[in-house]
């Protein structure tokens, strides 16, 4: 009874059908109801009209706003073939952790170690990607430079102080730049130890950030350091992110072509920059080029330098190409590509006419121990053209060039060794131990110099001096390697990377006339010590007889050389004169002087001989001025006729009638008989006399009589003429008196 009064007082729940879910949707969806569904569709319009006034404004201004975002102003992508790198501008305050987290991301892409964040680092981040990170400077230089050429910008904030001006700063420029991509990267989130002010904290920064660039920016948090680097969690969802990004043109950038350049080479020749050392160099400048094309001698602007002008541009070989287009999902170890010429990474340098491979020390090492020990051993087995060939290189102490320079010392004959030098691949290779063992020890010579004489040749030296002592400085075998190469080549550290600079000629000179002095000092200290071993020691000899012989010959050559001077200089007189004034002037002096040497008196009769009368009478009036009369100027044929003195009264009542005071009538008549003077002069131009045979000369029409007749009757027509002449300008000037004047005075 009492389990069955139990039962009847136990309750049972209501069974609650599904109010959503699979099974809701099965018992909803009965085929047979769905007329009547339908109907009550029909029967109620408004089941899905709005029913709050509100919710709807809401509903349609996000309908808008979709829309709004689809439409883009479609933007032309004049690219082609490759897309370079997105640049990745990290910036923030210092200290904020900018470093830190270049590498972390490097490392994540790579799994590189980044030792040193220093100018651009390119990375591959994807099959069609390539990304370059960049640590933007904290001066305002910096972040204007980079808001140039920034497609995304990571703020970098220390959420444990909050903004920084810096932050703002690099908003307002960028901007004024076109305003690229922006991410917020919260760091030292660590140093919260309340959750709670931590979350605060984050949504109030959140919220500023928003305010500042829009609504919905992306702001990253990196909650702290494990093992002094970010999690690698966060740095993978921030590089997750980076690597997918749209990166939308920029209108200026597209139509701009621009260049980040991740590495510079100063190409100045060395000899320039030792004689002036503020002279102009030549830097060559390596980089992506984005926008558009770049031709040569387009005008640049260098940031942070001023305008210049291109003298060439030219393409390379692409220092970090994207993966080939294989069918497969991500990257492969191999094709993780990385380039950071400037941070000291990476083991190929694209220049501009050489890939330049770096290898380490560790390994560059092996073959002088090979030659030594147990390149005797491996002799019978070693058929390695390729080893052979690269220890004949690294035996080799001058390169062609400067054993063909030195085989011109030859020309003297004295040592038939010389020659030899410019042939003698195998021959170096043999005596290389010994050259470098007599390399080694002039290398000592030169320090100690440098060390007396430091202070006498100023900073270049010293360089010098810090070079050798650096190349010594480092280990027997390092040394020996080092002094191989410096005949060719010097591994310096510049601009942020070990480099290999090649030295040729002029580089050479410098060192050479010390060595040439270090060789003589040897040799007087040495005696009769060979010093064929070392052809640098044959060179230094040769020129060190030259430069130094003895003072008896040095007097007799200096004597031979005086006459040699003046028959030069007499020499270049005459051929002087000559040049400039052809043969006739050359000779013409001779002439003069002889005539001047014959006296004033025979010189006024030897011009009257065979001269024309007029001309006679013009020399006589204007003769040269003795004095200044010089023999090599081309000026002595000139007459340099006597201005008239127009102050005595002579001269100037000469022409005072030619005036409107002066009476027209005499001039008028004047005329006349100049017109009959001349007229006679023409008659008797060409009669003279010669004064040595006394003989007469006259023209001809006067000895022919029997033309008498005609000549006469000639006169006769001539003057009837010239009556009849004078009587029509006595009736022209009686109508037009003034312009007879002025006719007159132009005659
Ligand atoms: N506790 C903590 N320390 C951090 C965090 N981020 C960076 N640091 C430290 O801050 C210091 C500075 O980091 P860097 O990466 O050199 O900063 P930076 O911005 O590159 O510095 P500058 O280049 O000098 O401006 C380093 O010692 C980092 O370990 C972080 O989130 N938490």
């Amino acid at each position: 009874m009492a389990i069955d009064s139990g039962a009847s007082e136990q309750s049972h729940k209501v069974h609650r059908s599904r109010q959503s879910g699979a099974s809701k949707k099965k018992k909803t969806k009965p085929h047979k109801n769905k007329e009547d569904n339908s109907d009550e569709k029909k029967q109620n319009p408004k089941a899905f009209a709005f029913s709050s006034n509100s919710k709807a404004r809401r509903l349609h201004s996000r309908a808008v706003e979709k829309e709004q975002r689809k439409l883009h102003i479609p933007a032309i992508d004049r690219s082609y073939g490759e897309v370079p790198p997105y640049v990745v501008v990290v910036h923030g305050p210092p200290k904020v952790g900018k470093s830190l987290l270049i590498k972390s991301l490097v490392k994540h892409y790579t799994k590189h170690t980044l030792p040193e964040v220093r100018g651009p680092i390119t990375i591959v981040s994807g099959k069609q990607r390539r990304i370059q990170f960049v640590e933007c400077p904290n001066d305002i230089n910096g972040m204007v430079d980079a808001a140039k050429f920034a497609d995304l910008a990571l703020l970098l904030i220390d959420g444990s102080y909050g903004f920084e001006m810096e932050t703002f700063e690099f908003l307002n420029i960028l901007q004024v730049h076109g305003f690229p991509k922006v991410m917020g990267v919260l760091t030292h989130l660590d140093k919260f130890k309340d959750v709670k002010k931590l979350k605060k904290t984050k949504q109030r920064l959140k919220h500023r950030f928003w305010t500042e660039i829009y609504d919905g920016a992306k702001l990253f948090y990196l909650s702290g350091l494990i093992h002094g680097k970010y999690p690698k969690r966060e740095i993978h969802n921030l590089a997750r992110f980076i690597s997918v990004m749209k990166f939308h043109p920029l209108s200026w950038r597209t139509s701009h072509p621009y260049i980040l350049v991740d590495r510079f080479e100063d190409v100045t020749p060395p000899e320039r920059v030792q004689t002036n050392n503020k002279c102009d160099r030549n830097v060559t400048l390596y980089g992506y080029l984005r926008g558009c094309n770049l031709k040569k001698g387009a005008k640049v602007h260098v940031a942070g330098v001023g305008d210049y002008s291109l003298a060439s541009v030219s393409g390379l070989s692409d220092p970090c190409p994207l993966p080939s287009d294989a069918k497969k999902k991500g990257l492969r170890e191999k094709e993780k590509l990385f380039y950071a010429p400037m941070s000291g990474l990476g083991d190929l340098l694209y220049d501009k006419d050489a890939v330049y491979i770096n290898i380490n020390d560790h390994l560059v090492q092996y073959s002088k121990v090979d030659d030594g020990n147990g390149g005797a051993a491996r002799k019978g087995k070693d058929k390695d053209v390729g080893e052979f060939l690269v220890k004949s290189l690294q035996n080799t102490q001058y390169s062609i060039d400067e054993k063909l320079e030195k085989s011109k010392i030859s020309l003297f004959g004295q040592n038939p060794n010389y020659s030899s030098e410019a042939q003698g691949g195998e021959k170096n290779s043999l005596e290389g131990q010994e050259q470098i063992h007599d390399r080694e020890s002039l290398e000592q010579y030169l320090t100690d110099e440098d060390d007396d004489d430091a202070s006498q040749f100023g900073e270049e030296n010293d360089d010098d001096y810090l070079d050798d002592s650096r190349s010594l400085g480092q280990g027997k075998d390092a040394q020996n390697a080092m002094l191989k190469s410096e005949d060719t080549d010097r591994v310096e550290f510049h601009g942020g990377r070990l480099r290999r600079k090649a030295i040729f000629g002029n580089d050479v000179d410098h060192n050479d006339l010390k060595d040439s002095d270090e060789e003589n000092e040897q040799d007087e200290n040495d005696g009769d010590e060979d010093t064929e071993s070392s052809s640098s020691s044959d060179f230094s000899d040769e020129s060190g007889e030259d430069l130094k012989p003895d003072e008896n010959v040095m007097g007799n050559i200096s004597k031979w050389k005086e006459s040699l001077l003046e028959r030069a200089v007499s020499r270049q007189t005459t051929n002087l004169t000559q040049l400039v004034y052809g043969k006739s002037a050359s000779t013409s002096p001779t002439l003069v002087t002889e005539e001047r040497d014959s006296g004033e008196d025979e010189e006024d009769d030897d011009d009257e001989f065979f001269k024309p009368k007029g001309e006679g009478k013009k020399t006589s009036k204007g003769g040269h001025d003795d004095a200044d009369f010089n023999l090599e100027d081309c000026s002595k044929f000139t007459n340099y006729s006597e201005p008239n003195n127009w102050k005595e009264k002579e001269v100037y009542e000469s022409i005072r009638d030619r005036f409107v005071t002066g009476d027209w009538s005499k001039s008028a008549l004047r005329n006349q008989v100049s017109d009959a003077k001349t007229e006679d002069e023409d008659d008797e131009y060409g009669d003279f006399e010669d004064l040595e045979t006394g003989e007469k000369y006259e023209s001809h029409l006067k000895d022919d009589s029997g033309t008498d007749a005609m000549d006469k009757e000639d006169d006769a027509v001539n003057k009837e003429r010239r009556l009849k002449k004078v009587l029509k300008h006595a009736k022209f000037n009686a109508q037009y008196p003034f312009h007879l004047n002025y006719v007159q005075f132009v005659l």
